[in-house]
């Protein structure tokens, strides 16, 4: 057998991202020849092992991590300082440390008083996912054509990087190293706004419904439904990235804001110009998707 990216990898949390990564390595073992899954929720570990979703799969944090070359945190963002507060200590030397959560600065700020010189943490956050949480949520091809997005600290040995990213190609992904503000930024835009709207605009119709006494969420057709699809996900992990991003996150909000009262305005005042080219705005960057394969 040839060397694996690492021997033995660790999934933290084998939930929708944690069991896709662990479906991806049991299908091509040069990613790593010894899968371990560990989770703190027993019928998380009832699926895990169900699913045969790795080699061992246990409820022990020490023991779990206590082998692996990686450790991949993939529990929710802020329970990732916590975890990683214990799973620290017992990494073996030389390991890799790695989450995939989907906000940087503050689970950055979270983990740094407890790393270890001789630990390389390098997260790595893959802009792929559904609506669904946990185990059996998961699939093997979820990260392929995706991004993953590295945010590696200073000083990490680029040995750590490049394995990182060698793990994620090998998931079918893209990869891109980036500053942990900038990630924080276009996260805010492209991921984290488009939630916020998604739960707010399907509170807004529900309440509106209530005061017509009218079934109009029967009426519904594909245009809210696309919204309805991640209005479905999951809320501790997105009350997570809400607070744990709150600064870029309320920073795009008011600039959403008040782009939309300037679409107010403009309809308002029957400003057809304007109108138009904020829609012929909004094809152009969905046909720009769609041609790159991104839609
Ligand atoms: N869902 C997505 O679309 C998506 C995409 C990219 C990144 N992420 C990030 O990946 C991470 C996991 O998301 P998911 O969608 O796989 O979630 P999930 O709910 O499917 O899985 C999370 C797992 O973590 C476990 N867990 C929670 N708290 C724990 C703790 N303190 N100790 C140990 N285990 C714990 C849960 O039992 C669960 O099995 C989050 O940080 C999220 O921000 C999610
Ligand atoms: O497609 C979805 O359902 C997702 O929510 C995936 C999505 C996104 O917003 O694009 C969600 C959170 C992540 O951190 C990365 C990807």
């Amino acid at each position: 057998m040839t060397n694996p990216i690492f021997p033995t990898l660790c999934v933290v949390g084998p939930g929708l991202i944690g069991s896709s990564v662990l479906r991806r390595a049991k299908l091509d073992r040069s990613i790593a020849h010894r899968l371990i899954a560990y989770d703190r929720n027993p019928s998380v570990l009832e699926r895990a092992r169900a699913l045969e979703l790795a080699d061992v799969v246990t409820d022990d944090l020490t023991a779990a991590v206590a082998d692996a070359d990686c450790v991949m945190l993939c529990v929710p963002v802020g329970a990732i300082p916590e975890v990683a507060a214990k799973a620290l200590p017992a990494m073996k030397p030389g390991a890799i440390l790695t989450d995939v959560g989907s906000t940087r600065r503050s689970v950055l700020d979270g983990v740094l008083p407890f790393l270890r010189p001789d630990v390389a943490y390098v997260p790595a956050h893959p802009m792929a996912g559904t609506e669904h949480s946990g185990p059996d949520a998961g699939f093997s091809t979820l990260f392929e054509q995706r991004w993953c997005l590295l945010t590696p600290i200073d000083n990490t040995p680029p040995n750590a990087i490049a394995r990182m990213e060698a793990l994620w190609h090998a998931m079918g992904a893209r990869t891109r190293i980036m500053d942990v503000e900038h990630h924080d930024k276009v996260c805010a835009i492209v991921s984290h706004l488009p939630h916020l709207i998604a739960f707010t605009i399907c509170g807004t119709a529900d309440t509106l419904a209530d005061e017509m006494r009218s079934e109009v969420l029967d009426f519904a057709a594909s245009g809210f439904r696309d919204f309805t699809r991640i209005a479905a996900s999951d809320p501790t992990m997105w009350r997570d990235i809400f607070l744990h991003n709150r600064k870029a996150l309320l920073e795009v909000l008011d600039r959403f804001s008040d782009d939309a009262k300037n679409m107010a305005d403009a309809i308002r005042g029957g400003d057809d110009a304007t109108i138009v080219a904020t829609i012929e705005r909004g094809r152009r960057i969905r046909r720009s998707l769609i041609e790159n394969k991104q839609a």
